[in-house]
């Protein structure tokens, strides 16, 4: 399957490894750093939400459910995005008292907005108009259980637009396998370079998010990479096969 934008880019996909390197590379040689990807990606996506709700982002109420790693980082940077704007917003973790340490950073910023932090008991009384999967990413490591699960469970029964955060939750990021439990997006916001398990089955429509990493970084992992942002900060995908 091959990634084209609509002025015809070609997007070099990559698997889970591919990306966990890409991401270490920047992390330990060139920058950015995890903090400022992240600050990237929470801002893209807080940008495409007002973009899917359009001229009623201001009075719809959003709910970002969110994970305790990277994922949920990028969730809850956005739900601070949309806060800060007067947006309606709310925030659910699975396990608040686990956050990764980048993580626990963007919610301890979120707390400093009028964003509603609430239980997974609180998610009965809720009916979004827009929910953001930020709940698994690329570190899916068998079928979901637990808190996530039940997240999941809840978003699968709810009518409000999803929009997923890189991957849709209980999706692999390399082979695109579903897990029994999974979330099935309007859109997916795909991070740095689109996955190749991100078939058009599983994602709805595909964004592709600018976190910032220069083309250097993708050149070591000897990626044929041009630019598909123009004068954008993201973009959509378009997934063709290749036969
Ligand atoms: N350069 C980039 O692409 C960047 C990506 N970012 C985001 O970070 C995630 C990857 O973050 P990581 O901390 O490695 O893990 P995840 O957040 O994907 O997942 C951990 C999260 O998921 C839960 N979980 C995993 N498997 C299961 C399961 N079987 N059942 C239940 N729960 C599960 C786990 O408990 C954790 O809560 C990437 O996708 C991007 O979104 C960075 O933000 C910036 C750079
Ligand atoms: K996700």
């Amino acid at each position: 399957m091959q990634f084209k934008t609509k002025t015809g880019i070609v997007v070099p996909s990559v698997t889970m490894e591919q990306m966990i390197e890409i991401d270490r590379i920047a992390i330990e040689e060139t920058g950015p750093n995890l903090f400022q990807m992240m600050e990237n990606a929470g801002r893209n996506l807080a940008e495409l939400s007002i973009k899917t709700l359009s001229k009623s982002w201001a009075k719809s109420e959003i709910l970002i459910l969110a994970g305790t790693g990277g994922n949920g980082g990028g969730g809850i940077c956005a739900a601070r995005h949309l806060a800060n704007k007067g947006a309606n917003v709310k925030v659910c973790v699975t396990e608040p008292e686990k956050l990764k340490n980048v993580t626990a950073y963007q919610l301890h910023i979120l707390k400093s907005t009028n964003a509603k932090i609430i239980s997974i008991k609180e998610l009965k009384n809720e009916h979004p108009d827009l929910i953001i999967d930020a709940i698994i990413g690329y570190s899916l490591s068998g079928e979901p259980k637990g808190k996530s699960l039940e997240l999941i469970k809840w978003a699968s029964q709810q009518l409000g637009i999803k929009i997923s955060l890189d991957i849709p939750s209980g999706i692999n990021s390399t082979t695109g396998e579903a897990a029994i439990h999974h979330i099935k997006p309007d859109i997916t916001m795909t991070l740095a370079l689109p996955k190749t398990g991100l078939f058009p089955s599983v994602t709805g429509e595909l964004y592709l998010a600018d976190i910032g990493i220069p083309k250097k970084v993708y050149e070591k992992l000897k990626l044929n990479y041009q630019s598909p942002f123009e004068e954008k900060f993201y973009v959509r995908l378009f997934q063709e096969s290749n036969n």
